[in-house]
C-alpha cells in the first residue's frame, strides 16, 4: 500500500462497469481485477501509477488502460504507466510500461517518469536518490532531489529521420531540420526528433512571420491547438504518429510551448516534448542549450549536454490521490 510520508493524499474506491453497462444497461457484468493505483502529476500531465513489481506481465488491455484514463467514465487521466520488475542479469533498478490515454503505449514518458521515481520513493519510503529505469527507449535515469524536483537524464536525441521515425528529408547533419510540411495547404516548417518518442516541433508556418530567431513567429496563447494538432499527429509524414510542438520563442533561453501529444491530445505539459524543443530550437540556431520551457501546466529545465549529447530535464512530480480500483 502507497504510504507519502511526505503529505496525506486523499483515497478513492470505485470499480468500473464496461462502456455499455454504464450507459442506459440495467444488468452490470461482474468487474475482473483490481488495482491500488495512486495519481501523480507533472506539470499538470496527470497520470495513474501501479505498482506492478512483482510481475512480469501487464496486467491490463489497451482497452483498461483507456478505461482508467477516462475523465468521465474511468479516474481521469493522460496516462496509465507500471512500475514494472528490472530486467534479469542487470543493475537496473526497474522498468517502466506506459499508455496513453487512447490505450495505444508509447516507448517513453518524460514527465511520467518523474512521476515514477517519486512514486516508487513513496511506496518503498527510501530516500531521494537515482534510479536506473529501463523503458521501450532504452535506460533512461530520473534522480529524486531532496528539494522534491527530479531530474532526468534523458539519454540522447534520435535525429535520423528513418529512425524518428518521419519520411521528411535529412536537410542538416543527417537530421530532418525546417523542413516544409503541408497541412491543408498551409506550409509549415518542421524539425523531427525522436526523444525515444516521436517529436514534430514547429516555429511556425512559412510566410505568416515566423522564425522567431528573425521575426515575430507563433503566439501560442492565441494557437488553434486543437484544430491543428490532430493534422500533425496523423499526418502522412510521421509513419507511427507523432507528438508535436508548438512553439514561440521569447529569447534564447526562454520559450513557450503548447503540445499536442500522440495519443493524449493537448495536454498541460509533456517532458519529452520540452526536451525535443530545445534539441529543436538548437539545430535551428534558435536558442541556446540551457533553455526554459514554460508549457501550459509550468516550467522545465531542459539542457542538451554539449558533452555528451544527452538531455537532461528537471521539474515536479507530485501526488494527487490514492485509489482503489477494479475494471
Ligand atoms: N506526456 C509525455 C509523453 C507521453 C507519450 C506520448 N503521448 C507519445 O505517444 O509518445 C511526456 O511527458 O513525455
Amino acid at each position: 500500500m502507497l504510504t507519502s510520508a511526505r503529505a496525506p493524499i486523499a483515497q478513492v474506491r470505485c470499480a468500473l462497469a464496461p462502456r455499455s453497462a454504464t450507459r442506459g444497461s440495467t444488468t452490470r457484468a461482474r468487474a475482473g481485477k483490481t488495482f491500488e493505483f495512486a495519481k501523480y502529476q507533472g506539470l499538470g500531465n496527470d497520470f495513474v501509477l501501479i505498482d506492478n513489481r512483482a510481475s512480469d506481465a501487464v496486467p491490463v488491455t489497451a482497452e483498461q488502460a483507456a478505461k482508467m484514463c477516462d475523465r468521465n467514465f474511468g479516474i481521469g487521466a493522460d496516462g496509465l504507466i507500471f512500475a514494472m520488475p528490472a530486467r534479469p542479469g542487470t543493475d537496473e533498478d526497474y522498468s517502466m510500461r506506459m499508455f496513453n490515454s487512447d490505450g495505444s503505449e508509447p516507448e517513453m514518458c518524460g514527465n511520467g517518469i518523474r512521476c515514477l521515481a517519486r512514486f516508487v520513493s513513496d511506496v518503498d519510503g527510501s530516500a531521494p536518490r537515482k534510479y536506473k529505469v529501463w523503458t521501450l527507449a532504452g535506460l533512461i535515469q530520473p534522480e529524486l532531489r531532496a528539494d522534491g524536483q527530479v531530474a532526468v537524464d534523458m539519454g540522447k536525441p534520435v535525429l535520423e529521420p528513418a529512425n524518428v521515425p518521419t519520411k521528411l528529408a535529412a536537410t542538416k547533419d543527417s537530421a530532418a531540420v525546417r523542413c516544409e510540411m503541408d497541412i491543408d495547404g498551409e506550409k509549415w516548417l518542421v524539425t523531427a526528433v525522436s526523444m525515444g518518442n516521436p517529436h514534430c516541433v514547429t516555429f511556425g508556418r512559412a510566410g505568416d512571420g515566423e522564425l522567431g530567431a528573425d521575426g515575430p513567429g507563433l503566439k501560442v496563447e492565441d494557437f488553434a491547438l486543437s484544430t491543428y494538432g490532430p493534422k500533425f499527429e496523423s499526418h502522412v509524414n510521421f509513419p507511427a504518429r507523432t507528438n508535436t510542438e508548438f512553439t514561440e520563442v521569447v529569447n534564447r533561453g526562454y520559450v513557450k510551448m503548447h503540445v499536442w501529444e500522440r495519443g493524449a491530445g493537448a495536454t498541460l505539459a509533456c517532458g519529452t516534448g520540452a526536451c525535443a524543443t530545445v534539441v529543436a530550437g538548437v539545430l535551428e540556431g534558435r536558442v541556446d542549450r540551457e533553455c526554459v520551457v514554460e508549457l501550459p501546466g509550468g516550467p522545465l529545465e531542459i539542457h542538451w549536454r554539449e558533452a555528451d549529447g544527452n538531455v537532461i530535464m528537471t521539474g515536479p512530480a507530485e501526488p494527487v490521490f490514492t485509489g482503489v480500483i477494479t475494471v
